[in-house]
């Protein structure tokens, strides 16, 4: 639902008789909010006075034990009142902003300021300011943090020009560092990487490189070299992954991750011909699943530990490589259906 607010008043538009709801939401939200933070830095400076600040440590969140046993972010309230710590002006970086308008950052408490294992405890004392007790808004989603993750490292790795080899130095929000010598803006990157489950009607294909977990299977994965179109990646890597040729392609979805530097994942279905299934395989292992084999390893939560009886674990919920499984999944189970119906008719 469209929410005016308060920094809005004044727009000409009336946004809930002129535009979708969505478009509403693009222009006149808090979206448009967090545009206006990023470019003027006194707002922010301003905003992160009141602000939710979201804690890592080394690029890891720091995350609470719930009573229910899940896990939460540990943010700061702060709330205008107290002075705040050099590094929390400095250093936080602007990831989003609530529906009632309260900008979010996120701040690495152990960028050269702790010893690697030594306690958090004394952070919130030392800045003054309460530690958030009901994040429960942002349990659902923590697509947050790994935007946040990638935003802190990218100003972490980023403090010299390309360019000159000077310093850069970042605006208020950490959405931009520009070079002090030439100038140069730089925006954080991304790179683009095609993600594809590979099936020959009945099976589909997964493979494992050797830095995953034990017992991790996914679909094939590979980065967008300089000039390819995503079509010709996802041709090529499957070609040399496991030395098939793949036709019928289309597009599932997408997704921002973070490992190991901001990859932008584009995720695809894709067949071979049943007659062409000898994989040829370039990774630590590459091998055909059944329906019945990927329903019990969906069923698997986490991986096994040396010592267990080897069993297959699939990347876990969040990530795009089960989303394509599962959408695999479900269309085999829905066409089986279908094939049954068919027959008893
Ligand atoms: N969310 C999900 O479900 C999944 C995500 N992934 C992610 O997909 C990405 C790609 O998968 P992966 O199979 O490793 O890719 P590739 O098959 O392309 O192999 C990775 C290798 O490619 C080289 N490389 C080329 N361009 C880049 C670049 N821009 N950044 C980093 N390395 C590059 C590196 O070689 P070198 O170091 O020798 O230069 C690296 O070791 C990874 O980030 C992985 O975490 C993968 C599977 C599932
Ligand atoms: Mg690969």
């Amino acid at each position: 639902m469209f929410r005016p607010l308060k920094i809005l008043i004044g727009t000409k538009c009336p946004p809930t008789r002129c535009c979708s709801a969505f478009v509403s939401r693009m222009r006149f939200s808090n979206l448009q909010y967090v545009n206006r933070l990023k470019e003027d830095d006194e707002a922010c400076a301003a905003a992160l006075q009141n602000a939710h600040i979201f804690l890592f440590h080394r690029l890891s969140p720091l995350l609470q034990r719930t009573e229910h046993r899940t896990l939460r972010p540990t943010a700061l309230v702060c709330s205008g009142t107290e002075p705040q710590n050099h590094r929390t002006t400095e250093e936080s970086v602007l990831i989003g902003c609530s529906e009632e308008n309260q900008a979010q950052f996120c701040l690495d408490v152990g960028k050269n300021i702790l010893n690697p294992g030594s306690s958090l405890s004394w952070w919130p004392e030392t800045l003054n300011v309460p530690v958030l007790q009901d994040p429960s808004p942002y349990e659902p989603d923590l697509c947050f943090l790994l935007q946040g993750q990638a935003l802190l490292r990218w100003n972490q790795t980023s403090g010299f020009c390309s360019t000159t080899g000077q310093p850069t130095h970042r605006n208020r929000a950490g959405s931009q560092r520009v070079c002090s010598s030439s100038g140069i803006i730089y925006y954080p990157k991304m790179s683009p990487v095609v993600i594809v489950l590979v099936s020959d009607g009945k099976r589909c294909l997964l493979g494992r490189q050797s830095s995953f977990p034990r017992g991790m299977y996914s679909a094939l994965a590979g980065f967008c070299d300089m000039g390819e179109t995503l079509e010709e990646t996802l041709r090529r890597e499957v070609a040399e992954e496991v030395g098939l040729e793949v036709h019928s392609v289309s597009y599932s979805s997408s997704q921002h991750w973070p490992f190991p530097h901001s990859s932008f994942m584009m995720a695809f279905h894709a067949s071979v011909s049943p007659a062409h299934t000898q994989v040829s395989c370039q990774l630590e292992d590459a091998r055909w699943f059944s329906l019945e084999e990927i329903t019990s390893a969906l069923q698997v939560k986490t991986p096994p530990r040396r010592g267990d009886p080897p069993v297959v674990w699939l990347p876990p919920k969040h990530a795009i490589g089960n989303r394509l499984i599962t959408e695999w999944a479900d269309r085999q189970r829905r066409s089986s259906l279908s094939d049954t119906t068919e027959e008893d008719v």
